[in-house]
């Protein structure tokens, strides 16, 4: 997903509607600051694969595999869904955030189900321009290296033919999560 394109807006609508349903952020794996490097293009390598644990992430979602209950305990999970409706106890879900997804084979291949939420160069530009990040973007950062970052990383995920199904993040809040959510239901109707 493109930086800002709406992955925690999405992200936490879809974990207030789905039962059992934990998350696992990529932010949350960045290396530390210091270990960030400075890159050909002069900026630290915010945007690259390198300045993120990718190791530590697919080790996170593989404990949530094997153990989705003690998982959704440990991270604050209620894993008994409130609502009267009789949802298989069994299932369990899963949602993966984060920009560089699709670049790392040990963590692609352990998605059940690829989204790609995408917005355009001036929309992407305008929304980070008012975002605040724990490290604030230098000047010529989003042009300079996130931007160029982006296509690089596209590119090469279209090279090796992952099959996301792809969003347009421009579309209304609801009528994204309404998308994912029916893919999502459809695919545990599926398998049940
Ligand atoms: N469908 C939408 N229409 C208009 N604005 C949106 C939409 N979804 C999100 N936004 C706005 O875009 C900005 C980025 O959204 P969000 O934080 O969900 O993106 P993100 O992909 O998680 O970004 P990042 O990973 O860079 O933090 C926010 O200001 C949010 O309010
Ligand atoms: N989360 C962070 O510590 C951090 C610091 C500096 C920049 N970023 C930006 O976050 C985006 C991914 O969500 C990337 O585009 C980074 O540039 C994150």
């Amino acid at each position: 997903v493109v930086t800002n394109g709406g992955k925690t807006t999405l992200t936490n609508r879809l974990i207030k509607a789905l039962p059992n349903c934990c998350v696992v952020h990529q932010d949350d794996f960045y290396k530390p600051q210091d270990q960030i490097e400075v890159g050909e293009d002069g900026f630290k390598q915010w945007d690259a694969l390198e300045s993120l644990d990718m190791d530590a992430m697919v080790s996170t979602v593989q404990a949530w595999i094997e153990e989705p209950r003690k998982f959704a305990r440990s991270h604050g999970v209620n894993v008994r869904p409130n609502s009267k409706e009789p949802v298989p106890e069994e299932i369990h879900i899963l949602v993966i955030e984060g920009f560089l997804l699709y670049n790392y084979k040990p963590l692609t291949d352990l998605f059940n189900k690829r989204y790609y939420l995408t917005v355009p160069y001036d929309e992407c530009k305008r929304r980070r321009s008012t975002r605040h990040y724990p490290i604030p973007d230098p000047p010529g950062l989003f042009d300079g290296h996130v931007w160029p970052m982006y296509l690089k990383y596209r590119k090469e995920m279209e090279t090796q033919e992952v099959d996301a199904v792809y969003l347009d993040g421009l579309k209304s809040r609801d009528d994204l999560c309404h998308q994912v959510f029916e893919e999502i239901q459809n695919m545990l109707f599926n398998c049940s």
